[in-house]
């Protein structure tokens, strides 16, 4: 048995044409059911649904043998510390579930002066492991507040001076009166595998990569 870790929304949606591509179709859809583990045409292998941020943690301790996430989730896990992500691999960029990490602020917020003036910035993210390197590299002095949602809210309410949030469109900061500031990196969804199971079941698994590889558009 094979068992795939995705997260409800886009990454489920945005990997369904994948493992169409290998063959694999999903009987249920994750919005309707209250099941937890979808099976798959193929009696061998399943989908476990679970939070986006809990996936390298399923995969890392073989809770599910494969999963995907976005670079985000994969590089704050791997900076939270909780084991050094070592069981993971990362063979394949999937390409799916692209945007971008940034720093934003309000729009009256002079973030170019406070920067310059070396003051204390006060930032909300749910990223607070990004973030911390993020301006540490930059040399920006920092109070990190760490929330775990609606982070957009944060620099409203004055709860912060800035976030560290993903953006796509900008269509969220746009609607919220922010303005983006930073970008700190590209984003895009991998594929991650427990190394144990890579070294157990090498040939379905090395099938299923190659059925994602050569699903994804050429660039
Ligand atoms: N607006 C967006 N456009 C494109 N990709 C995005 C966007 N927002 C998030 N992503 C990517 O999709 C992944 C999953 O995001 P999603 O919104 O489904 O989960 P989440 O609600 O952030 O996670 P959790 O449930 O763990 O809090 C993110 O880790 C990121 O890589
Ligand atoms: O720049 P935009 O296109 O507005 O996307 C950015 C938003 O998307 C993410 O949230 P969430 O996962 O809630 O996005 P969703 O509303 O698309 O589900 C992110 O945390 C931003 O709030």
């Amino acid at each position: 048995m094979i068992t795939l870790a995705l997260s409800k929304g886009r990454i489920f949606e945005e990997t369904l044409p994948l493992l169409a591509a290998a063959g694999i179709t999903v009987g249920e859809d994750p919005d309707k059911s209250r099941k937890l583990i979808l099976p798959t045409n193929q009696p061998d292998v399943r989908i476990v649904m679970v939070r986006a941020s809990d996936v390298p943690t399923y995969v890392e301790h073989g809770g599910a043998d494969l999963g995907v996430a976005g670079r985000d989730v994969l590089l704050e896990h791997a900076a939270g510390g909780v084991g050094a992500s070592s069981g993971l691999y990362q063979p394949l960029d999937l390409k799916i579930a692209r945007c971008r990490l940034s720093v934003a602020v309000r729009e009256d917020f002079d973030y170019a002066r406070a920067v310059r003036q070396g003051s204390r910035i006060r930032v909300a993210s749910k990223y607070v492991h990004l973030a911390r390197q993020h301006f540490a590299d930059k040399g920006v002095h920092v109070d990190l507040i760490k929330l775990y949602g609606s982070m957009e809210l944060a620099p409203l309410t004055g709860l912060a001076d800035a976030i560290v949030d993903l953006v796509s469109t900008g269509g969220t900061l746009r609607a919220n009166h922010l303005r983006e500031v930073e970008k700190i990196m590209d984003i895009s969804s991998r594929l991650v595998v427990n190394a144990a199971a890579l070294k157990l079941q090498r040939e379905p698994i090395r099938r299923l990569i190659e059925a994602f590889a050569s699903a994804l558009p050429q660039d």
